[in-house]
């Protein structure tokens, strides 16, 4: 029997700062992050550095993108863009299988590169230029700032996950390395007061890749699986916090040991919200081979070794055969 009202259970919040506090400090942070990772994959992110004042103008710009002529949006739609970059109109997207069309229009930032980059030059998955709203000065300055700041945070999640899974600190530092990442601007409009069967924000689905940075306005909706309880956990905003989650990449790596867990959003709110993911995937040569902190004895991995780039594409194909 799968219970229908979300639960009041919570997911832990973990001050990152404790990563350069005492010994002490940082067996606590490592504990309770292992132990979020074990259950869920999903938890909140206090002590992260980033300024509130960076994070007011993203939702600010996001604000102002959204609400531009639907003319101008169109014409940085993500379809004109040979890596994914750009604006996705609403119901642009299918989450859940079976599910209608998303209630959310998006819009998808990645590292910049021009034409000459032999990444480039060489068809690699998802890079290239950005594509720039016109009539938004402050943009394009805003959102590359802070994802230049958000790669940061995530190559102290990844060291705090090495510590986590009893390896070293600069464990996954060759995998920070030119990371392939995403920042994707969100708007839901509120839940009709009739929707189709099924139909919601996002449908539930589990992140691709690394690790997933989200940024929550003020409006609830977002909801994680509980697996163990069979329910729907509520994730509610917690001002000055991220919402950090695991992708499949490190259920993959880690052996299914750290979960990559469905969510999705319903916006009850009955106010327009918006968040802001920024996916992390890490570089693109990475070989993902099961870690060997996570292989018991007499274990078998449970995946074939692949490459960061081999992964998503893999997945990317699955979500849009
Ligand atoms: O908007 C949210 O709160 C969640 C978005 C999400 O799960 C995603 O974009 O993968
Ligand atoms: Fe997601």
């Amino acid at each position: 029997m799968i219970a229908t009202e979300p639960s009041t259970a919570s997911l832990p919040v973990i001050d990152l700062s404790l990563l350069t506090g005492t010994p002490q400090q940082q067996q606590l942070l490592t504990r309770s992050l292992a132990d979020a990772c074990l259950h869920t994959g999903f938890f909140y992110v206090s002590g992260h550095g980033i300024a509130v004042e960076l994070i007011n103008r993203v939702f600010a710009e996001s604000r102002a993108l959204f609400g531009l002529p639907d003319e101008q949006k169109d014409a940085i739609n993500k379809s004109l863009s040979r890596a994914n970059r750009g604006y996705e109109p609403l119901k642009g997207q299918t989450l859940e299988p079976g599910s209608p069309p998303d209630l959310k229009e998006g819009f998808y930032i990645g590292e910049e590169l021009d034409d000459s980059d032999p990444r480039v030059q060489a068809g690699r998955f998802n890079q290239g230029a950005n594509q720039w709203p016109a009539s938004l000065p402050g943009f394009r300055d805003t959102m590359t700032e802070y994802f230049t700041a958000l790669n940061q945070l995530s190559a102290r999640i990844m060291e705090a996950l090495a510590l986590s899974l009893d390896l070293n600190q600069r464990f996954f530092d060759d995998f920070c390395h030119q990371p392939l990442s995403t920042l994707r601007l969100l708007h839901y409009p509120p839940q009709p007061t009739n929707p189709a069967p099924g139909e919601k924000g996002c449908g539930a689905h589990t992140d691709f890749g690394g690790v997933t940075i989200l940024l929550l306005d003020d409006n609830p909706g977002l909801q994680v699986w509980d697996a163990g309880n069979e329910q729907w956990i509520n994730a509610n905003p917690i001002p000055g916090t991220f919402v950090v989650n695991l992708g499949d990449m490190i259920a993959r790596w880690t052996n299914d040991r750290y979960r990559s867990t469905l969510h999705r959003v319903v916006n009850t709110s009955g106010a327009e919200r918006y968040s802001v993911p920024f996916f992390y995937s890490g570089n693109p040569d990475h070989e993902v081979v099961c870690l060997p902190t996570c292989l018991a004895e007499g274990d078998e991995p449970h995946y074939p070794p692949t490459t960061v780039e081999a992964h998503l594409m893999d997945m990317y194909r699955r979500t849009y055969a």
